[in-house]
């Protein structure tokens, strides 16, 4: 039977220390047994274990501490059973420094066919080829256990924006029942003795009084870091920004929020100014692979027949060893002609943006400048790129 990877030599703690705050922003410090994450932090997706059209070496280039793993395409391909067998999530993508992942819940929603959720878990077939599965909150605690996650997600139901107070009320609900049962699972698996983190997930849609509940109820547990959930999934920005101002006073102070699927850099500005330490989202990575590359004058579309004879680099200022040698002309070049090496380079200057914006919050809230931070950096946007 495969038994889950043992934790590497040396630490075999979490903890998260909040150094200092700027109004709501927080600096802080999480540390697991491979390593520690200055937050607020953000965290590139690696989906299929790989950060696409990354080099792992290259994704460490850029600052990033963490990455997310996805449970659900994990436990479809290669399955975590595999993974462990051959050491681990860390060992089979060659990244010793802390790994997420999410419980697979999202995805299964989003991905899977034949959907059937029940108090158990939730029954689906696989996208790939059909295979049926029951994902239950113990099924999830164990997967990301094999795969050796260090901070693992507490299995839950994310449903879309708008929808009805009852339908809201029920899922959250049932996340909390699913909360305590991953909680036991974990406990089981000895998550804590080896230095694992299980965040809780805060459900409740855009409903104030289910946000709170759902919050305190959480709280309750002793979860080591908690999700803010269910938002991202079709809501204007402004819903998810009065979410958060009604949800994060009422989670524990003393443990990382990792606001999940979130976002543009606009979102990260102002989530990080409400009091969010930790973010993951697809963003930055799909841009790249699209043509897209965002920079400190805000976004950039290479495919524009504008920058076919600018020999100038993204960025003058950029200290991205992917973009500082290359001009947009050339960079224009492989977009259009579909070349492999326009979706590695701009994926790189993409994440090493993000990185470079998430270290600049960090520095402005140690400093105690981050409503400067915030106003300046607003003003760079808007100037745009010329
Ligand atoms: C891209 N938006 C997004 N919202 C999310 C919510 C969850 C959640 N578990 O509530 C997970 C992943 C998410 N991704």
């Amino acid at each position: 039977p495969a038994v889950p990877p043992p934790a590497p030599e040396g630490t075999k703690h979490f903890s998260f220390k909040l150094l200092k705050t700027d109004g709501r922003a927080r600096r802080g410090e999480i540390s697991t047994p491979h390593g520690t994450v200055q937050t607020p932090a953000f965290m590139p997706v690696g989906t299929q274990a790989t950060v696409k059209a990354m080099f792992m070496g290259h994704v460490e280039a850029t600052g990033a501490e963490v990455v997310l793993g996805n449970t659900y395409h994990l436990m479809l391909r290669p399955t975590a059973e595999r993974v462990a067998r051959l050491g681990g999530l860390h060992k089979f993508m060659n990244w010793n420094k802390t790994i997420l992942t999410d419980s697979g819940g999202f995805q299964v929603m989003s991905l899977a066919q034949l959907r059937k959720l029940d108090e158990d878990g939730v029954r689906f077939q696989s996208h790939i080829d059909g295979q049926r599965y029951h994902l239950t909150p113990e099924r999830s605690v164990e997967i990301q256990g094999l795969l050796g996650s260090d901070i693992q997600m507490q299995l839950d139901e994310c449903i879309k924006l708008p929808a009805e107070r009852a339908e809201v009320s029920r899922a959250m609900e049932l996340s909390l029942r699913w909360a305590v049962r991953s909680r036991e699972q974990f406990e089981r698996m000895d998550g804590p003795a080896k230095g694992q983190a299980l965040y809780g997930i805060v459900q409740g849609g855009d409903v104030p009084d289910l946000r709170i509940r759902s919050a305190e109820e959480l709280g309750k547990l002793p979860f080591e870091g908690y999700s803010v959930g269910g938002l991202a999934v079709g809501e204007p920005q402004h819903v998810m920004l009065e979410m958060l101002d009604i949800t994060l006073p009422a989670m524990p102070t003393h443990k990382p929020r990792y606001l999940m699927g979130v976002g543009t850099p606009d979102d990260l500005l102002e989530s990080v100014r409400r009091g969010i330490d930790q973010f993951d989202c697809v963003m930055p990575t799909r841009a790249g692979r699209h043509g897209l590359a965002y920079t400190r004058f805000g976004k950039v579309n290479l495919k524009n027949a504008r920058h076919a004879d600018d020999p100038r680099p993204l960025d003058e200022a950029s200290t991205c060893e992917a973009t500082n040698h290359y001009s947009r002309a050339y960079l224009h070049h492989l977009v259009r002609a579909g070349e492999g090496l326009g979706a590695m380079l701009l994926t790189w200057n993409n994440i090493h943006y993000y990185q470079d914006l998430m270290r600049g919050m960090r520095e402005a809230i140690e400093a105690g400048t981050f409503d400067d931070f915030y106003a300046r950096t607003k003003e760079d946007w808007a100037r745009g790129d010329i």
